[in-house]
């Protein structure tokens, strides 16, 4: 049966986002947002997936949604109020999982709460990790840095959680793990958004909401025109995949990852 759910204000919108290097038109008019979709009873953050060839501008529009790049026009807005994203403001939890070394794991969590210990404890608990609390990050396993870092951007962070390559290089049992972490992650706060940049279509289909397909125009001659933006929105909640396990032998994935693997060689 699928999940009842109601969708609400938005949370994050990009508008009109174009951004050019040395006058070479990378991103154009980037359109796309996020809204609070409540469940009742139950906390569900937004997973949304960014997929695109290599070269189109993901890693450009991951660093403009962070804040950390200004684009050449158009705005990342966030919240009810739509206020315009800042560095600093958005969690961004990248590849290797970079912790302070020389802090526990407690200790890394009381950085992002400005020592708010309960709230600092309260996720550790929810991130199965209360028993690491005294560890180093040297003392982790891989996926354990893994939670302490999303768990450590989720405190520090307003709306917005950013991932770069959650899944690359891991092994098939390693991604479901991350699969798994991602939906609890998602399910700590309504308000929170993930976006991930992945090249992994399966992983994404498992994981996300929604799915942005960042890619090129084409001119008449089926040449690709510069400047990427969102070409399709891929809404997972009304195809009925997600918040749900083992979707994989489900027809409808098999569908939408057969529609995406169609659409990938023209964007
Ligand atoms: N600082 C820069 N100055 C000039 N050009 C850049 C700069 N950064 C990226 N580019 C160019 O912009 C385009 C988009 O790069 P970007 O890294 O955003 O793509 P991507 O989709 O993340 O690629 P991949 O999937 O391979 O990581 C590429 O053609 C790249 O060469």
């Amino acid at each position: 049966m699928s999940t009842a759910y109601e969708i609400r204000e938005t949370l994050l919108k990009l508008e009109g986002i174009s951004h050019s290097y040395n006058g070479r038109p990378i991103l154009k008019e980037v359109n796309a947002e996020v809204k609070n979709v409540h469940i009742p009873g139950r906390e569900q953050g937004q997973i949304v997936g960014l997929l695109g060839p290599s070269g189109v501008g993901k890693t450009t529009l991951f660093r403009i949604l962070a804040g950390l790049m200004e684009p050449t026009s158009g705005k990342v807005l966030l919240g009810a109020d739509a206020h315009p994203v800042k560095r600093g403001t958005v969690g961004v939890v990248a590849q290797d999982y970079p912790l302070f070394t020389h802090r526990t794991v407690l200790s890394n969590l009381l950085v992002a709460t400005n020592n708010d210990s309960a709230k600092a404890l309260n996720m550790l608990e929810r991130f199965g990790m209360a028993e690491h609390a005294k560890k180093y990050p040297s003392q982790l396993s891989g996926g354990q840095r893994q939670r302490v870092a999303i768990a450590q951007q989720l405190l520090c962070s307003e709306f917005l959680v950013l991932m770069d390559e959650p899944f690359s290089g891991l092994d098939p049992v390693a991604v479901k793990n991350v699969i798994k972490l991602l939906g609890e992650a998602a399910a700590v706060d309504e308000h929170k958004t993930f976006v991930l940049v992945t090249h992994d279509i399966e992983a994404a289909i498992e994981t996300c909401d929604t799915l942005w397909l960042l890619g090129r125009d084409r001119d008449p001659a089926g040449q690709p025109v510069p400047g990427a933006r969102v070409q399709r929105v891929i809404d997972l909640m009304a195809c009925g995949l997600a918040w749900r396990e083992s979707i994989t032998s489900d027809p409808e994935y098999l569908r939408v990852l057969s529609e995406i693997q169609a659409l990938f060689p023209q964007l």
